[in-house]
């Protein structure tokens, strides 16, 4: 129980935005949303004993024995509420938060194992898991909505956790899950195109993300890597203290690659070498941004980079999977054409010249459809061999997401292109009747992910467990 300020003197048992869960003592915040509008169940609530709303409409007829607050963005005023309800947490853990189109995952899990190593109890928030030390508590978004994400800050709190990570999608920004969230520090990644179906222009997607820094109080750091075209603007406006790292422009944080092969990178980083077990350049700079971070939350150099030498790949990213005659399998989460692009490139460059490569593709349903003929198009264009195959169809035809994928295969490239929607069949059909022996075979898309989404069912699917069946 609790006060807050939109209700005050009483004492609240129970927020939720959700119909479903409303009781008596709860207050209901309706909000609209893509789908439905979650002030047409108003009427719903009340039958449920539920008498403390947040509307942005007020309701027609109001009950008597109704409070009801009318605000301009139900979303903010259910991320203040959330905050205040959950006491604040966040304001009593060094939080730090990354956006940005690819990294994410990757980072604040390197991040969360590194401050583990170095001896502070943490909290990870993130698309594959969310943890509290090491307890683990499933993931349904990347970034939680605000009350989700209160409640796990202040389970941390309560678990003794000094630091957390977490991600920060531009989904969450848009819709507020962060607002009233104070951040110790932020981080830019990088961006290229990605969920255009949600943000429609790329301008709007490069605003959501900024949304983040401009957000960010003059406590905290705003680290950008400025080697992104959008790295600078991200920062323009914050209030924050501004850093940069980078491995080509100037920076307060530099890296240099001096190898890069299957066994992982060799950096130079603030003139100390370091070797790590990730591979990839992109790897050097999600990296060298955890270095960064480390260094602004108080870290000491040398002792950062003894434990980056330690730590491994994230679930599901750039995993490496030993294969019968010598072939080997990659499973990775590339997604988007621009990490489709890069772990093709980092392929590429580590294997020996005689192995083929052969990519097995595909793009989910009812997500960004621009990005289907650009994604087929690289698989062709950077391996021998490619099968395009369906990932999370979800309310979509998977051969009408197939004929847009396999319409961005120029003429030239066609003959290397195979088409087979079934993903296990893809996956088999690459592994067993394209692959030669010590042959690399990349599956890539859904990395950690354990189902495949079809018209709305969850399947049981997990690309290791398939991959490691077709090597069988
Ligand atoms: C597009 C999007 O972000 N949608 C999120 C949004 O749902 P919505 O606006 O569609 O909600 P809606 O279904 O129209 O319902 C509107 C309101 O009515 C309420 N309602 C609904 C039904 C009912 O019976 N009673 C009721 O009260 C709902 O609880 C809601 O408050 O708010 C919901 C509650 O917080 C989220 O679960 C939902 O995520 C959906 C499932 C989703 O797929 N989101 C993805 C796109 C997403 O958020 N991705 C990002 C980025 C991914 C990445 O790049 O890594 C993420 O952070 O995960
Ligand atoms: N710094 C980076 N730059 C470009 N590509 C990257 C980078 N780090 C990882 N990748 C590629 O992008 C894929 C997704 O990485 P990761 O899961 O860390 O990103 P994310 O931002 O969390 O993605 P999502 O938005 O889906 O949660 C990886 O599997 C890899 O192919
Ligand atoms: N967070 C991303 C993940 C995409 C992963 C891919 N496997 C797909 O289902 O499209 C999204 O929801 O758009
Ligand atoms: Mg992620």
């Amino acid at each position: 129980m609790a006060q807050i300020t939109l209700f005050p003197g009483i004492e609240i048992q129970h927020l939720c935005f959700d119909s479903r869960q409303a009781k008596a003592g709860s207050v209901f915040f309706a909000i609209p949303g893509t789908q439905v509008d979650g002030h047409s169940f108003l009427p719903q609530v009340y039958a449920q004993g539920c008498k403390l709303w947040v509307v942005e409409k007020a309701p027609a007829e109001l009950p008597a024995d109704v409070t009801c607050v009318q605000v301009s963005d139900s979303n903010q005023a259910l991320a203040e509420a959330a905050a205040e309800f959950y006491g604040h947490p966040s304001k009593k853990l060094k939080l730090v938060g990354i956006t940005g189109t690819n990294g994410k995952t990757t980072t604040v899990t390197l991040l969360f194992e590194l401050f583990k190593r170095l001896g502070h109890r943490c909290g990870l928030i993130s698309t594959v898991v969310n943890k509290i030390e090491d307890k683990i508590i499933p993931s349904t978004h990347t970034t939680p909505d605000a009350l989700s994400l209160n409640a796990l800050l202040a389970d941390m709190v309560t678990a003794g956790c000094s630091h957390a990570f977490m991600e920060v999608s531009s989904h969450a920004v848009v819709q507020k899950r962060i607002h009233a969230v104070q951040f110790s520090g932020g981080i830019f990644s990088n961006i290229t195109r990605d969920h255009l179906d949600f943000h429609e222009t790329f301008d709007e997607y490069i605003k959501a993300k900024k949304g983040f820094f401009d957000a960010l109080p003059a406590t905290a750091f705003a680290l950008t890597n400025v080697d992104d075209k959008r790295g600078m603007v991200m920062l323009q406006n914050t209030a924050a203290k501004k850093y940069g790292f980078g491995l080509l422009n100037a920076a307060d944080f530099k890296a240099k690659i001096i190898s890069n092969g299957v066994g992982g990178l060799q950096l130079e980083i603030d003139h100390q070498q370091v070797h790590a077990q990730l591979i990839g350049t992109f790897n050097a700079y999600n990296l060298l941004g955890i270095y960064a971070a480390a260094l602004l939350l108080g870290e000491e150099s040398h002792e950062v980079l003894v434990q980056i030498s330690a730590l491994k790949t994230a679930p599901g990213r750039f995993e490496q999977l030993a294969g019968s005659q010598n072939k080997m399998g990659i499973v990775d989460y590339a997604h988007t054409p621009d990490a489709l692009e890069n772990v093709l490139k980092t392929i590429q460059a580590i294997r020996d010249k005689s192995q083929r490569i052969i990519t097995v593709v595909g793009c989910g349903g009812n997500r960004d459809s621009g990005k289907r003929p650009i994604m087929a198009e690289l698989a062709a264009k950077y391996s021998d061999s490619v099968v395009l195959t369906s990932d999370n169809p979800r309310k979509e035809d998977p051969e009408l997401i197939l004929d847009q994928m396999e319409a961005g295969v120029p003429a030239a490239l066609k003959s290397k292109v195979h088409r087979v929607s079934d993903r296990k069949e893809g996956i088999f059909y690459a592994v067993r009747e394209l692959a030669a022996s010590g042959d690399i075979i990349l599956v890539a898309g859904k990395g950690h992910e354990n189902y495949q989404d079809i018209q709305g069912v969850k399947y049981d699917f997990d690309d290791k467990l398939v991959l490691g069946e077709a090597f069988s």
